[in-house]
This record gives structure tokens, sequence and C-alpha cells, in this order.
């Protein structure tokens, strides 16, 4: 038996244990380094198939190429600032996030900011441990009936109009993609460009990716259109608000009040902000809730995973979105299409100009660039061509292999099947019982039925008595172990095919014996899987 190596999973930041504990118990090594510096990383990474960060850990290009067997990056939460996208995808890194694992804490931290903002909490917290009892110093002002306005109306952005609704605040709103119905669900009143916004609030908060465009969305033009002693929140990203111009305007009394979550350079521990009283800060603390914490992990783990194994991950943010059912149909496909793959290589001894790979029975109208993805990944696998549903249609092109899909409702007696033909070679699998195992169903035209094993022999023959026997004399008398045998046959032509999984190595010699005493010996081929 040919050991398999576990694959490797590197965890830069604080990951849950039930996050760990699925990878784990998924049979992946897992090593958390939470001391890593840029250059650790870089150093550490050759090692690893997949990486999960959260936001403290830049995954740069110079990782990222650095990282030869890398599959997957997991961000175990939502932004995906910290990595380059373009650099995983050229070649063939799944991205993913965890999109909705922290969205309800980051809305409660940016509802606790606004209050605490407005009530002067932590400034009076500070005053009484000093002793102190100044009631009129901390006067502040209510949510109830103030017109609050959100920018970004996302998944965060939803959540806070709901939650800040229910302080009986007015809503306002700014964003290009969001549907006027969504608005209107969420009781937010639209605007369409920032100047117009601006003057009308008397609270601001931001929920925006961190862009080219909303970099620097908040200057001093922004500053000097709100209204007197407006109140600010940043739980999104650090840089939407210019932090240098939001220090003069608070410093003038123009802003009343910021409260500051996250911070274009982080960790920041000094900043023009920190000296002024009606201004808290926080060190991104937005996912920081067990609950957050947990989701993220166990997110995160299942998707890293599933980019592992090649199966559709849901949140990959480089790769077409599938949708459920489908993934749970196709999915369990693409281990068989790699062996396939892998086989064709083996057999034909080239890579292929031309696949075509057909999906049949249920799995007609799939979408198949999974499967095709698969095919690939195991046809080049010996090549070391590291090939995922993100990169695949670049690496055929590459090759110069011709890539064709097609469905046929008939799965010759199966419920579904996926063929693949390479240059004329033909191969087809179906999944067996519960555990989904590939078993090949057809073989260059022969109908068989086995799930092939770690080494296969395949004899392709003019069918005569004995030579099933002389097969079994020569590899007995090598040493080698015959665990499952299937026989299938062309009648009209007399040709046989036998597939045979073995125990042993088999090498030159006895493949040369084996050629030798089977005479008429149209084919002979030795598969490692
Ligand atoms: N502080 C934390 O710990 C924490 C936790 C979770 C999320 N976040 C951050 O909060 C932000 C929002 O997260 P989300 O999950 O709501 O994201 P989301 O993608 O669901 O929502 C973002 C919204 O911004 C809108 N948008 C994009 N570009 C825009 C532009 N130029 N102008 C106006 N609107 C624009 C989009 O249409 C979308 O509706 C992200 O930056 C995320 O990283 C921070
Ligand atoms: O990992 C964290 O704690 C921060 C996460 C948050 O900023 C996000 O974008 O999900």
């Amino acid at each position: 038996m040919v050991a398999v190596m576990a694959k490797k999973v590197l965890v830069t930041e604080k990951l849950a244990e039930a996050g760990l504990d699925i990878l784990r118990s998924k049979g992946y090594e897992v090593d958390v380094l939470l001391e890593l510096d840029p250059e650790g990383l870089v150093d550490a990474i050759p090692a690893y198939d997949a990486l999960i960060v959260r936001s403290a850990t830049k995954v740069t290009r110079e990782v990222i190429e650095a990282a030869a067997n890398l599959r997957v990056i997991g961000r175990a939460g939502v932004g995906i600032d910290n990595v380059d996208v373009e650099a995983a995808t050229e070649r063939g890194v799944i991205v993913c996030n965890a999109p909705t694992s922290n969205i309800v804490s980051a809305a409660e931290q940016t509802m606790c900011l606004m209050l605490a903002c407005a009530r002067k909490t932590p400034q009076a917290v500070a005053s009484m441990k000093d002793g102190k009892w100044e009631r009129s110093k901390f006067s502040g002002t209510e949510l109830f009936e103030k017109t609050l306005a959100i920018f970004g109306l996302g998944r965060v952005g939803g959540l806070v109009a709901e939650r800040a609704r229910a302080f009986g605040m007015n809503l306002i709103g700014y964003d290009p993609y969001c549907s006027p119905e969504r608005a209107e669900q969420l009781g937010v009143e639209l605007y369409d460009n920032v100047d117009d916004i601006v003057p009308l609030a008397d609270f601001i908060t931001v929920h925006l990716p961190k862009t080219k465009e909303t970099i620097g969305m908040f200057g001093p033009a922004q500053y000097a259109a709100m209204k007197d002693g407006v109140i600010l929140v940043n739980t999104a990203r650090g840089g939407i608000y210019n932090i240098e111009s939001l220090a003069d305007f608070v410093a003038a009394g123009k802003i009343g009040g910021a409260a500051i979550d996250v911070y274009e350079a982080e960790p920041c521990t000094e900043s023009p902000l920190h000296e002024f009283d009606n201004v808290i800060l926080t060190p991104h603390l937005g996912a920081s809730t067990k609950e957050a914490q947990t989701r993220a992990g166990i997110q995160i783990a299942e998707y890293v995973s599933a980019g592992l194994e090649g199966s559709i991950v849901p949140t990959a943010v480089n790769m077409a979105l599938v949708p459920p059912e489908i993934m749970d149909a196709v999915g369990p496909y693409v281990p068989a299409c790699q062996l396939m793959g892998s086989m064709l290589a083996q057999i034909d001894g080239d890579i292929p100009q031309y696949l075509k790979l057909t999906a049949a029975g249920s799995l007609a109208g799939a979408d198949p660039s999974i499967l095709v993805a698969g095919t690939l990944g195991g046809i080049l696998s010996y090549k070391n061509v590291a090939v995922t549903p993100v990169n695949a249609e670049a690496v055929a092109k590459r090759h110069g292999i011709k890539v064709e899909t097609q469905s046929r409702p008939d799965a010759q007696g199966y419920a579904s099947a996926v063929s693949v033909v390479a240059d004329g070679t033909e191969i087809s699998c179906t999944l067996a019982d519960t555990a989904q195992v590939p078993r090949i169903v057809s073989l260059f035209g022969y109908q068989i039925d086995i799930a092939p094993a770690s080494q296969s022999l395949i004899f392709e023959y003019v069918d005569a008595p004995g030579k099933i026997g002389t097969i079994g004399t020569i590899l007995g008398s090598a040493g080698i172990n015959i665990t499952t045998m299937q026989v299938g046959m062309k009648e009209k032509e007399k040709n046989a095919l036998v597939y045979m999984n073995v125990e042993g190595d088999v090498d030159d010699a006895i493949m040369g014996k084996l050629r030798e005493g089977l005479g008429e010996l149209k084919n002979l081929w030795y598969v490692k899987l």
C-alpha cells in the first residue's frame, strides 16, 4: 500500500477549538502557529495545503507564490482585504470566507459603540474608577427620533438598521448596490449620493468593504458638511473615515464624538484620535464574541475541508457559486473524476488534446465545472500541476486541452454516472452505496463494474481459454496477490478486458513475463492511483 500523506492546514490566528476539531476529525494535520512574522509565514507556507487566517495575517502575493502546495485560503470572518485574491486566483488557490459568522456580533458592537458614545459611558466609567462623581459632565444624547445614516446596507448594515429601528431612529442610507425593495424592507430611505445624505444625519455608521471607492470616502469636505455634533461610528474597515482630518474636526468641536473599532494599520497603538475624551477606540473587537468565533471556526473549517476535498466551496470569492442542491449531487463525483483523469494520463502516457466529459442520469444538466477541474487535476497530477475550479479553464488552455461537456439523461442502468473521453480513450464511473465509492463501469467500451484499488493491472487480449490462469500463475510466482477482478467482453471482436486490483509492486520483469506469457496481448497497463 502507498502511504497517503495527511493534508496539512496552517492556522496563523486564534481559531475556535470547534473548528480545529473538525479539521482534525477529517484527518488533516493542523498546525496553529500564532507567532509567525511575514518572513516566517513565507518560510513556513510551502509545507501546507491550506491556510486559515483572521484579519491580522497579511496573505500577500509573496506568501502565495511561495506556497507550492496551497489549495485553499480560509478567512475566518468577513473581510478578505488582507488576502491578495488576484494572486491566489492566478495560482488556482481558492479563497473563501465565513461571511455570516460574525455579522450579528459586528452589528451589536456597532449599537454598543453608538450608545456608549452618545452616553459617554466609557468616560464615565473611567471617572468613577478615578474616585470621582461627575454627573453633569457626562450628560448625553438619546438615539430616539435621531437620524442615523447607514453607509453600506449589506449583511451588517441591514442588521444595524433592524436594531436602530427598535430604538426609534429615523433611518437613511447610501448603497448604490442596494435595491429599493431591500431598503424599504429595512425601513431605510435610500439616497443616491454621499453629498445629499451627509448633512442630514445625527449619527453616521459605515458598513462598507475596503475598496478603492470606500477608502477616504469621508474627508474634510464631508466632515464640514455634517451637522454640528454628529457622532460617527466605524466597525467596518480603517481608512473609510480619513482619521487625520477627523481629528481636526473633533478638535474644532464640529464632530460631537466618534467610536472607532478598526484602523488602517493594525495593531494601532497611537493615532491622532487617541487624545480626545469624546472618541472611543476599541481594538477591532466587532467579531470578538464566543458565538461569532465559534461560528467562524466551524464554518471556515467546513469550507476549507470542502476545498481540500475538491468539492464546491459555497463561500469561495474567486469561483462561481453553485447552489447547494447541485453541489450535493455533483460534489461526490469529484474524487471519481480525479481517479479517471489519473488513469487516463497513465494509460495514454501523455496529456490529451481533447477531453469530453458527460454527466449522465441524475447529474444531467448540473454545472460540470468541478468535475472538469477534478478530471484535469487527475490528468495533470503527474506533472505536479494544481487544478481547482478556480483555474481549471486557464490550465486547460495553457496545456492545449480542448474541453467539452455534455449531459445525457440515461446513465446505462445506473442512477448517475460520469464518463470521460480523452483523445478517444473512454472511461466511466458511478458511485456505489452510501460511502459513495467510485466504481468503473465502462473502460474502452467494455462494460465492467469494479472499485479500483491503489494498484491495478489492465489486460486487453483476444479471448481464449487459460489466459486468466496464466496471469494468476505469473503473478502468484512473483508474490503478487490479486484482490479483485472483473472481466468485460466485446463479443463481436472476441476481445476481453480484465481489470485486476493487485497487492505488491509489479516491476518491469513481471510486466515482461506477463506480455510473453499471454501471447496475443493487445494492451497491458499497470496503473497506480
Ligand atoms: N469589526 C469587525 O470585527 C467586523 C466584523 C464583521 C464585518 N466587518 C466589516 O464590516 C464591513 C461590512 O460587512 P458586511 O458583512 O455587511 O459586508 P456586505 O458585503 O454584506 O455589505 C457591504 C455593503 O456595502 C455596499 N457597498 C460596496 N461598495 C460600496 C460603495 N462604494 N458605496 C456604498 N456602498 C457600497 C455593498 O453593496 C454591500 O451592500 C466589511 O468591511 C467587513 O469586513 C468588520
Ligand atoms: O477576525 C476578526 O476578529 C475580525 C473579523 C472582521 O473584521 C471581519 O471582517 O470578519
